[in-house]
């Protein structure tokens, strides 16, 4: 691989001996991976009914490997949102971080989704994931991946960091910033990151970093726990980073155990030699089956200092509650379509932006988010067009197909697919709005009428050939 001079020399200084098998590990072939959603299946019942090999993955329950020749993203299963693919070291950090159901968790630098599919999966629905990109179009790819893996409970915001600060100051119990790096660590895969890297580059992306951080920090719970992770070698980036922080705020950082990985932060590479360092994770190629990486795990230890409060924005949100006759079409549509248990816990949440309806997050006052930029606020249920409520993608996969009262559910692959087409399928069903699966796992809706199922599935998600 023809890796930057400047690079070289620096990871020769930087790595003594070691440096070589560095080099060395540029030329094995890079590892790929998928992670089962456990909001849909178990690990056990993916590998069952895959097509292709797996080995699991030591340091994530839920990942594998697959070997490189594997195209994932091409499979029904997919579709379904059964897995999302993801590099296994990648898998890493939300494993570090550990959110539990109930927690408010918030992914700072989210897109297109990895790490936040992985921390909607462990909420199990409950609590808050708020998914942040700053990038609009990277925000809307975000978007969809959390719809696919069907997730409940997120809201995705497409704003700085800073501008979270005013409707969230101090409110989540774990906060990821899986930061913009120089991606060092990704050269193998990624033939950009390559071609973008300078030493300018890499300063460039410690002041994004440090301006994220301190963030991370005005938005995070007294006694929360924050993990910084990047992809990339270079010691500014990383363990220096992470030494000023610790020297600036009141953080003690925490050790962090994973199976399987067993190599550690340098404190040698730091500026002032601070110890606790070595309680940082490094995953280096040469040493692990898969990219390199470095995490951090990051205890608050007291509250800020700042008075501030939460800024009452509602006056002028588009999002408003929706009345009782707004909702009568929906009201209709859910008694006849889904089963009870599904939507009766956020009867009392129902919110319209625009024609559209969300179910908004249990425990988020409006007022709070109201003056954010959301492409999603939390679970989209569907659209009223002329007086008819339309369901959503969405909706359609965060239902279990036992929760939709007209099912069809086909067995057939090129059936699945003609679906994901957007074709009509030739299929008698009860006339009205049917959810269509594959396998037991929901593709999307569609509507049955006079022999046919015609396709509601979303224009810019259908794919063109199998
Ligand atoms: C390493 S990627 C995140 C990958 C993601 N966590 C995942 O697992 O799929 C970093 C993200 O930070 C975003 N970003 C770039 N500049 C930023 C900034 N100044 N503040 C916050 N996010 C930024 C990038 O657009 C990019 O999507």
């Amino acid at each position: 691989m023809n890796l930057p001079e400047a690079f070289k020399e620096k990871m020769k200084n930087l790595m003594g001996e070691s440096y070589q098998d560095l080099l060395d590990s540029y030329d094995k072939p890079e590892s790929k991976g998928i992670r089962t959603n456990t909001l849909k299946l178990t690990p056990k019942e993916l590998a069952g009914k895959l097509p292709f090999e797996t080995q699991g993955v030591a340091w994530c329950q839920e990942g594998f490997y697959i070997d490189h020749e594997v195209r994932p993203g091409k499979n029904p299963y997919y579709y379904a949102g059964l897995y999302y693919v993801q590099e296994p070291t990648a898998m890493a950090a939300v494993e570090v971080l550990a959110p539990e159901p109930g927690d408010w968790v918030l992914d700072l630098c989210a897109a297109p989704g990895g790490k936040s599919t992985q921390i909607g999966a462990k909420l199990q629905g409950q609590g808050l994931l708020v998914a942040n990109e700053l990038v609009n179009s990277r925000a809307g790819i975000l978007s969809t991946n959390i719809e696919r893996i069907g997730i409940k409970n997120a809201i995705v915001t497409n704003e700085f960091p800073e501008r979270l600060v005013d409707s969230f100051y101090q409110s989540f119990d774990r906060i990821l910033v899986d930061a913009p790096c120089s991606g060092e660590g990704m050269f193998r895969k990624d033939s950009g990151a390559l071609a973008d890297w300078s030493l300018e580059r890499v300063s460039r992306c410690v002041g994004k970093q440090e301006k994220i951080l301190e963030s991370a920090h005005r938005l995070l719970k007294p006694g929360g726990v924050l993990v910084y992770s990047t992809c990339t070698f270079s010691p500014e980036e990383d363990e220096q980073i992470i030494e000023a922080f610790i020297h600036k705020y009141d953080y003690e950082l925490e050790s962090i155990e994973l199976p399987g990985i067993d190599d550690h932060g340098r404190v040698e590479w730091t500026l002032n030699y601070e110890q606790a360092i070595e309680k940082t994770l490094r995953i280096m190629p040469m040493n692990v089956r898969g990219e390199g990486h470095f995490i951090a795990k990051l205890k608050k230890t007291a509250a800020g200092s700042e008075q501030k409060e939460i800024k009452q924005g509602y006056s002028k949100s588009r999002l408003k509650k929706a009345s009782r006759t707004e909702l009568l079409d929906y009201r209709d549509f859910a008694k006849n379509a889904l089963e009870k248990s599904f939507y009766q816990g956020f009867e009392e949440r129902l919110y319209l932006l625009g024609e559209h309806l969300y179910a908004i997050p249990a425990g988020i006052a409006l007022e709070t988010i109201a003056n954010l930029k959301l492409l999603r606020t939390g679970l989209h249920l569907g659209t009223f067009k002329k007086n008819r409520f339309e369901p959503s993608y969405a909706l359609g996969m965060a239902l279990k197909l036992s929760e939709a009262k007209n099912v069809c559910d086909l067995k057939d692959e090129a059936q699945a697919y003609q679906y994901l087409k957007g074709e009509a399928l030739n299929i008698r069903a009860e006339k009205g709005w049917i959810l269509v699966g594959y396998d037991g796992h929901p593709l999307g809706f569609g509507k049955a009428s006079e022999g046919m199922i015609k396709n509601h599935y979303p224009k810019g998600l259908r794919i063109r050939k199998k």
